[in-house]
């Protein structure tokens, strides 16, 4: 079985984890922040218990993607972003949320550039009020006592706010009072693993800032023009309307039979609705020739994961009883044999997403781990690897969009472009200034690609509260908590290769 490699900023990271710090894990798109979160994730539950860590991010899409909850959700103040005082009191109207902010001892919290300053201050003061008695056991008292595991890229999508055009109001989560205080480690990752072309990195780079430098328009001129874009390329859009209106279109001019998946869902309505802006669709309408893309990953070591393109290229007759589909699929037992644009050809199972609330399933889905792959919008491809892709860089509008579009594919070569619009290419200057002074004068700009080999220079730096002087006692030998049984968690996918039944693999080329 392949063995990880981590980068040295990577396990430093997990050995700060390990030693009870709190982490804010950031990075350019591609240096591996997730997948480093997942493995952290694990040691958190093995050091604190299964029932004690947290894992949320601000959107259905990037919870669902860990297993995890919104982090409105966790909090317990509905689609709220009040004042500090007004949080509190949403939370003590609410019992099941006071326990959660009594019990947690390791809250993560993935995409924070999506969460706003106010929201992030807020919660730090909720947790302050409520855990006044639990703070005891850790040195950090920011967030009374948790420790924190926090990771994005500010350079990516900025939070949605309706009160961002004030003036001087704040924004980023790293503009929060509390920021440096809740920090025992910020690190910051610069091995790229996603792209293996430097010329590609360094244009990502300059995108990332928002320089328009006349080599890498060039680059990007290049991409728009002289060619049709490969038809199999995923189609960008920054709006949701935009996205349905392509794939129905696409699905309708095949003119086949449509077969309907719909999503089986249990559990507490309060928490489907994380689930329901989730990734996988209420319902899927699939037929032979449909493009399509993985939602989850399936075997990473045969490139079947989550963003993983193909096509639909039969409808196939499988046995009732093993899976359940006769209230799944509008035509009885019957699942999709998608050919992948790597060659492999895969009959799809269905696949369970679950809502965790610390250790217990609170609501899941079940649905074929698939969508319509014409088009996708910018914000749903936040943390996807496209090999190819499409877009109109004129119609975006927000900062970080061009960046997020255009580092989610992995080669120059998968890249289509319209409308070139130099003036759409923004970061944002507060993210800017957070960066310069984060990664101080010498370090800036430096990134490496990924050879395979151990690698990196570390860019760890140790805030004010500081790293040396933490007195936390390093977390050793700490037993494995009894695995709870999660009665609709599926197959495991994560340790190691998993077995695909026979008939599923039809045609393995590699
Ligand atoms: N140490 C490693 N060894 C091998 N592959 C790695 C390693 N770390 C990350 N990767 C791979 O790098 C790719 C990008 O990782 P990941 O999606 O976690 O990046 P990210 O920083 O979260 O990107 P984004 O900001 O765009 O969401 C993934 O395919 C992942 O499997």
């Amino acid at each position: 079985m392949p063995k990880i490699k981590w980068t040295d900023e990577q396990k430093q990271a997990m050995d700060a984890v390990c030693s009870g710090k709190s982490v804010f894990i950031t990075g350019s798109a591609g240096t591996g922040k997730t997948f480093l979160l997942e493995h952290v994730i694990k040691k958190l539950k093995r050091i604190h218990g299964k029932s004690k860590v947290f894992v949320t991010a601000p959107t259905g899409v990037a919870a669902c993607a860990l297993n995890g909850q919104t982090l409105h959700s966790f909090a317990g103040i509905g689609i709220a972003d009040g004042d500090c005082g007004s949080l509190v009191d949403m939370v003590l109207e609410d019992k099941h949320a006071q326990y959660r902010w009594r019990k947690v001892k390791a809250l993560v919290i993935d995409e924070i550039s999506m969460v706003d300053a106010n929201l992030f201050e807020g919660l730090a003061h909720v947790a302050r009020t409520l855990r006044d008695e639990e703070a005891g056991g850790h040195e950090n008292k920011t967030w009374g006592g948790i420790q924190m595991i926090v990771s994005g890229d500010f350079f990516q999508l900025p939070p949605v706010l309706k009160e961002r055009k004030k003036k001087g109001a704040k924004i980023y989560a790293f503009e929060a009072e509390c920021w440096s205080a809740t920090f025992d480690l910020q690190i910051e990752l610069t091995t790229v693993f996603r792209q293996s072309d430097s010329l590609l990195v360094q244009l990502l780079q300059g995108i990332r800032k928002g320089e328009n430098d006349p080599d890498d328009l060039k680059l990007l001129e290049g991409c728009c023009s002289g060619y049709e874009p490969d038809p199999s390329a995923v189609r960008l859009f920054p709006r949701l309307t935009d996205v349905n209106m392509v794939n129905k279109e696409k699905l309708e001019s095949l003119n086949e039979e449509i077969y309907v998946y719909k999503a089986q869902d249990l559990g507490d309505n309060k928490w489907m609705k994380q689930l329901k802006k989730g990734i996988a669709p209420d319902e899927l309408e699939l037929c032979i020739g449909a493009r399509v893309m993985l939602i989850k990953n399936i075997n990473p070591w045969r490139k079947l994961v989550n963003g993983a393109t193909g096509t639909v290229v039969e409808l196939c007759k499988v046995s009732k009883e093993q899976y359940e589909m006769d209230d799944m699929c509008s035509h009885g037992g019957v699942l999709p044999l998608v050919k992948f644009d790597s060659g492999f050809e895969l009959v799809v199972e269905p696949e369970i997403w679950v809502v965790m609330e610390g250790d217990k399933v609170v609501a899941r889905r079940k649905q074929i781990p698939l969508m319509l792959a014409w088009a996708l919008s910018i914000h749903k491809c936040q943390g996807m690897t496209l090999d190819k892709l499409h877009t109109d860089l004129s119609r975006v509008f927000d900062f970080g969009m061009v960046y997020v579009a255009l580092s989610r594919v992995r080669s120059l070569g998968g890249l289509y472009l319209s409308g070139l619009d130099p003036s759409k290419i923004k970061a944002h200057p507060k993210v800017l200034e957070f960066y310069h002074s984060f990664n101080g004068d010498q370090h800036d700009d430096e990134l490496s690609i990924s050879s395979g080999s151990d690698t990196d220079d570390v860019h760890l730096k140790d805030m004010p509260n500081s790293s040396s002087e933490l007195t936390l006692e390093k977390v050793q030998d700490v037993s494995e908590e009894i695995e709870v049984l999660i009665p609709w968690e599926g197959k495991e996918k994560h340790s190691g290769e998993p077995e695909l039944p026979s008939f599923v693999l039809k045609n393995l080329r590699h």
